[in-house]
């Protein structure tokens, strides 16, 4: 069975039909769990849940939140957290209250006590309905970089040279090297899952993950056994998608 795979124009219509597909789920079941991810990627997608909820009362009050991931070592005011980047993108536009937002906290001093606190927090909310995902250049997905167990549950992941320097080169000088993570099975556990791509420079990795064989130098492979997977890219990063008359 094939994923769903929509070819979007550009950024901006990946990024509008991204959000239908969440407003539509949140329109279904206003108590829904979101994953979130961060990055460049869902920017866009961020930037339209605000205008539906400004502008059509998309209403977020019985929404809950998880974020995939965390930079540890950092407190949330720091401006490289993904606390900050999630306050300052999404959640302060939002009616969402402030206790149903969850993220891993980086500063923990028992990790791996915080590892176990954000497996039960998210069992006890019932799961996650609808994870976003994005796709590091090297195949992860959070941090779960090349060579992850499947079988990972929230965990403190040491991050590759290669996705530092991607980070760094968004985010500013002094990423930290290591974070806390969803693991691979706690994002598989997800109902659905939305997996977004945009530009060139996915392309290669998209159809490695899409494509290729499921595989650990890939954490993303991993997808392709999810019956509920969504994929939405644009033209460009679907480049490698296409042939043989068929989409994939
Ligand atoms: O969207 P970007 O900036 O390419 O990042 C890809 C992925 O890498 C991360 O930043 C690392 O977790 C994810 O949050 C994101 O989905």
């Amino acid at each position: 069975m094939h994923p769903e795979l929509i070819i979007a124009e550009d950024y901006q219509d990946l990024s509008r039909k991204a959000a239908l597909r969440v407003a539509e789920q949140i329109k279904k079941k206003p108590t829904t769990v979101l994953g979130l991810a961060t990055g460049k990627t869902p920017l866009g997608l961020y930037r339209e849940l605000i205008r539906l909820h400004q502008e059509e009362g998309l209403d977020f009050s019985r929404v809950k939140t998880f974020n995939l991931d965390e930079y540890y070592g950092i407190s949330p005011e720091d401006k490289r957290s993904f606390h900050y980047y999630m306050w300052e993108n999404l959640f302060k536009h939002l009616n969402i209250p402030r206790g149903n937002i969850h993220l891993p906290d980086g500063g923990a001093q028992d990790i791996e006590e915080e590892c176990r606190r954000y497996e039960e927090a998210i069992r006890e909310a019932g799961g996650i309905d609808l994870q976003v995902l994005g796709i590091g250049s090297n195949g992860h997905i959070g941090f779960n970089e090349p060579g992850t167990e499947w079988g990972s549950l929230t965990h403190l992941a040491k991050l590759t040279p290669e996705t530092i320097k991607d980070n760094e080169e968004e985010g500013g000088e002094g990423i930290p090297g290591f974070a806390l993570t969803m693991g691979i099975k706690t994002i598989m556990r997800a109902n659905r899952i939305l997996l977004l791509a945009y530009g060139e420079s996915k392309a290669s990795i998209i159809a490695r993950a899409l494509k290729g064989p499921v595989d650990k130098s890939v954490p993303a492979s991993i997808l392709q056994l999810h019956p509920g997977l969504v994929v939405i890219v644009d033209k460009e990063a679907a480049k490698f998608l296409k042939g043989e008359g068929q989409v994939w």
